[in-house]
């Protein structure tokens, strides 16, 4: 609709090469979390670069007080709703809990994924998760992997806290990363680990970083779309949140307010990161 309004020059959707290249050339990946087709169209609007389907998406949708509950069914049904409305912006599809379990599951989760319009799968964590990775990179499916805090390992982390802040906890989560990057993923997101950390990863591993409670330093940014928009009520409000609902004037002036401020590096600033 947007693509061929001619005050608006054509854009086409990304690649994984144009994100790799981003990180060559220093630009800033601007991400955020959608769920379904309407909010799509703005984000896309807004020129949000990536766009994932969150298995927060059983947190800020569904109401439970963790992703566990998240079926592979919700990720593709709201995959499909998402790419519906997008044409420019980069879709990644979170596998949600245990749907990466063994390589087999993975494969085929991820192809209901890809079949539903996603470009990228995420799953969270190194270990076993590196056998999975090679599988799935080996198939051609693209990959993020996601390191620090991992919200489906909440039940032995005994609840969402900063992840690498020990010197030990550090060098291990280095490693991981560039395990992670070795075993064929194409992302990486950060989350919630120290941003001197974040510094270190970002600048050991080929791969671009993806930050949320990673400090400034990551090559690109991602939020979840509900605190974006203020709407965390009723939980304590994570330091890595900010609401650009406040000055945005509007749910588009608010993305685009994001982007700009993730794209002049003045988000996040220091009182966003540990
Ligand atoms: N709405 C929403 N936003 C998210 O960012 C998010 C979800 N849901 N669901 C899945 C996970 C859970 N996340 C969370 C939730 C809480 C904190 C939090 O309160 N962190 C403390 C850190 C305390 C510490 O260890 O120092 C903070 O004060 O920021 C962090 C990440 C991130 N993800
Ligand atoms: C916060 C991001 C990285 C995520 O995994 C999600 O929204 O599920
Ligand atoms: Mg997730």
């Amino acid at each position: 609709m947007y693509a061929n309004d001619s005050k608006t020059p054509a854009r086409t959707r990304l690649t994984v090469p144009a994100l790799r290249q981003m990180k060559a050339e220093g630009r800033r990946i601007v991400s955020l979390t959608a769920y379904d087709a309407g909010f799509a169209r703005s984000v896309d609007e807004a020129g949000i670069d990536l766009v994932l389907i969150g298995d927060s998406l059983g947190m800020v949708c569904q109401g439970h007080d963790s992703t566990l509950p998240v079926t592979v069914d919700d990720i593709v049904y709201h995959t499909r709703c998402v790419a519906a409305g997008l044409s420019t912006a980069f879709l990644v599809s979170d596998l949600p809990f245990q749907a990466d379990a063994t390589p087999e599951r993975a494969l085929d989760a991820s192809t209901r994924c890809l079949q539903a319009g996603a470009g990228m799968v995420k799953l969270e964590g190194a270990g076993h998760k590196l056998d999975v990775i090679r599988f799935l990179s080996e198939r051609e499916i693209p990959i993020c992997a996601h390191l620090g805090l991992t919200p489906q390992s909440v039940l032995r982390l005994g609840g969402y806290k900063v992840q690498g802040r020990e010197e030990a906890a550090a060098r291990k989560l280095l490693a991981d990363a560039k395990a992670v990057a070795a075993a064929g993923a194409d992302l990486l997101v950060l989350e919630c680990v120290p941003s001197a950390l974040a510094a270190e990863i970002t600048a050991a591993v080929a791969i671009p970083t993806i930050g949320i409670g990673a400090g400034p330093s990551c090559d690109g940014q991602i939020l979840v779309l509900h605190d974006l928009l203020g709407m965390n009520s009723g939980h304590r409000r994570p330091r890595f949140v900010k609401d650009f609902l406040a000055n945005g004037g509007s749910i588009l002036g608010a993305f685009q307010a994001y982007a700009a401020a993730v794209r002049s590096g003045e988000f996040p600033g220091p009182e966003h990161g540990y």
